[in-house]
């Protein structure tokens, strides 16, 4: 886009760049409701191309303007017994004014859409950039498909603000004033009468903004909750499908349509009501306008010539203003999609990242929690109470305890999801809050629950992993997939590391997926791993590879894992004992089957429930271990 169009080179292509949302000067002031202010804020980062759609749109006006009453006066004229030939040059002077008319429309058109597409980019990148900002700690209370909503119809119902409502604001605010004027010239009646009513019509939207916005409110809010619900559905497909709930899903989202419908009924009534009535007391305007002139003309106070003249320039004076208000229809729902999009843009961040330390590389650092204490927002009580233990530079700790407990709580902290409400958490003695921004993600590499993969190549997804994405060869990437033991797997797939997974990692497994978001970790070569175990169930040899890829990964890092399985346990250096969110006991294994009632429980039930397996399988398939010695 930049390369063509007027907006090209001394158009919107000299256009401020603003590569994060910074609120103007414009936003400053507070008379206005935020999200209208953030509108004309964006608008006055934009002013440049702005001005020059506001210069044509001007210009359309005038010349229309003019060639109507050129028009009107040639009529008069020949009524009047002019000859043909004296109308010539009013003729000549219509033409170029109807022609400068087209150009200055089509300019305007042309550079009013082009800003408001590129400021939708602009506030598409915005909104992407505040989401990234505030996550994910700050995305908890969202939904996805609100944020979607948000970022995509809220955005999008900006266009008319941007390319005909903003425009017209101003257009009114200029021409009407500079007809009114002229008018003023041949009948100040007239003119005054015109612009009473103009001030009426106008006044009427701006009385009842409030309602109007409140109705454009509730409609993009109703929405919002259709977006969210479908894009909920499709992802919760398999449930739905696999529970049955495909009529009960439709019903709900059926009944979250008709209130949508109904609210936008309610809305278009209320606001087509306002239009027509804003439009009646316009037209009714001139109707008296051309009637105190008529009267003029009678008195013999003006020329009846310019009778004509007269009624075109009270026509034309309402003119922009019959636009905007044609647009101000909308006026309610783009101020409510400007106070969701403003909303998100400004959602402060959950943790401050104005830190600027660094730590050495190639050092392997400890891990320090120092009585810390943590609750989620919106809830009561610390979800962990003084939480303090060290893990060693190179040494594995897991985290272990009843669900519940605070482990997950403890690696958010560590991602740095939120910060602690008192205490410190610290890596290589350095608080995490102090840490600049790009240092927490060299330094530490979460291995999540749930690994997400992009629907995309298994190199792609590797290449995440890739620290400020640098460049990384080939032999570079089947090193990290040895490491992570999925190399095998990788080479015998057809396209080798050109491999589409599928949509989150769809064409793999469990297990394999696990791998190969410890070998994007590996790639990363950050030297402390905090690794979220799966819970759910792997087979026994998915289970061994996972297993034997974490050994391999965890040499020379230090790793905090939070640890579901016995075998993850025992493979620890150290256990952290967590219980209803306070540390109970650490130790090795041996230390605490010795002295914790609460660990011994814990290895019980691990035992219990591999004892039941052995024995199910057993039920199952009697023969199966004499099958096996026998082969
Ligand atoms: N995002 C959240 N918002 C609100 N409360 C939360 C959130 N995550 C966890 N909690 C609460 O914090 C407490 C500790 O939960 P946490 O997930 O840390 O335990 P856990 O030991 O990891 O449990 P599990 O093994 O079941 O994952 C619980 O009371 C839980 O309900």
């Amino acid at each position: 886009m930049a390369g063509s169009g007027p907006c090209a080179g001394g158009g919107c292509g000299g256009l401020v760049t603003a590569p994060d949302w910074k609120p103007g000067r414009l936003y400053e002031a507070k008379r206005v409701e935020r999200g209208i202010r953030g509108l004309f804020a964006v608008l006055w980062v934009y002013r440049r191309p702005f001005l020059s759609s506001l210069t044509w749109a001007s210009l359309n006006h005038v010349f229309g303007i003019a060639a109507v009453t050129v028009g009107a006066y040639a009529v008069a004229l020949s009524l009047t017994g002019t000859a043909a030939a004296d109308l010539v040059w009013l003729l000549i002077i219509l033409g170029v004014l109807v022609l400068g008319k087209a150009l200055a429309a089509w300019l305007e058109s042309w550079i009013s859409h082009e800003l408001a597409f590129r400021i939708l980019a602009e506030v598409r990148g915005w909104l992407y950039r505040a989401t990234a900002r505030i996550a994910p700690g700050g995305l908890a209370r969202r939904r996805t498909g609100e944020l979607a909503s948000v970022a995509m119809a809220d955005a999008e119902a900006l266009e008319v603000f941007y390319a005909h409502t903003s425009i017209y604001i101003f257009t009114t605010a200029i021409v009407s004033p500079v007809v009114l004027m002229a008018l003023a010239v041949f009948s100040w009646q007239a003119a005054a009468v015109t612009a009473l009513v103009l001030l009426l019509a106008l006044a009427l939207p701006l009385v009842l903004r409030r309602l109007n916005q409140a109705s454009g409110a509730r409609v993009r809010a109703a929405t919002a909750d259709v977006h969210t619900q479908v894009i909920e559905d499709v992802q919760g497909l398999r449930e739905i499908l696999a529970f049955g709930l495909r009529t009960r899903r439709s019903a709900a989202l059926a009944a979250l349509g008709g209130r949508l419908v109904a609210r936008q009924q309610r809305h278009g009534v209320r606001t087509g009501l306002e239009s027509a009535l804003t439009g009646s007391i316009a037209g009714i305007g001139v109707i008296v306008a051309a009637a105190v002139a008529a009267q003029q003309v009678a008195d013999g106070t003006l020329d009846r010539t310019l009778f004509p003249v007269v009624v075109v320039l009270a026509g034309q004076s309402v003119m922009p203003a019959l636009q905007l208000l044609a647009v101000t229809r909308h006026w309610g729902l783009t101020a409510a999609a400007a106070e969701r999009v403003f909303d998100l843009l400004e959602e402060p961040s959950p943790v401050d990242r104005s830190g600027t330390r660094t730590l050495p590389e190639d050092t392997v650092p400890a891990i320090e929690f120092d009585n810390v204490t943590f609750g989620w927002p919106d809830t009561d009580h610390p979800a962990i109470e003084q939480v303090t233990f060290r893990v060693e530079p190179g040494e594995t700790v897991a985290l272990v305890g009843h669900s519940g407990a605070g482990k997950s709580t403890c690696a958010a902290l560590l991602s740095r999801y939120h910060d602690p409400d008192h205490g410190v958490v610290s890596v290589g003695g350095v608080d995490l809050r102090e840490l600049a921004p790009g240092e927490l993600s060299r330094v530490i590499a979460p291995v999540p629950q749930d690994v997400f993969l992009f629907h995309d190549t298994i190199r792609a997804n590797l290449l995440l992993g890739s620290l400020d994405g640098r460049p990384v060869d080939d032999e570079a990437l089947w090193d990290v997939l040895r490491t992570a033991r999925i190399d095998e797997l990788v080479a015998s797939l057809p396209a080798g590391l050109d491999t589409v997974v599928g949509e989150r990692g769809a064409a793999l497994s469990g297990g394999e997926r696990q791998r190969l978001a410890l070998a994007r970790a590996v790639l990363r070569d950050a030297p402390v791993l905090v690794l979220d175990e799966s819970v759910s169930q792997l087979d026994v040899l998915s289970e061994r590879e996972v297993r034997a890829a974490l050994d391999a990964v965890r040499t020379g890092r230090t790793t905090v894992v939070i640890a579901h399985r016995l075998s993850t346990i025992l493979a620890a250096d150290r256990i952290v004992l967590l219980d209803q969110g306070s540390v109970v006991d650490i130790g090795t294994h041996d230390e605490l089957v010795q002295r914790s009632p609460i660990y011994a429980a814990l290895i019980e039930a691990q035992v219990d429930a591999a004892t039941d397996l052995v024995s199910t399988l057993g039920e199952v398939n009697p023969a199966g271990e004499e099958g096996r010695a026998a082969t």
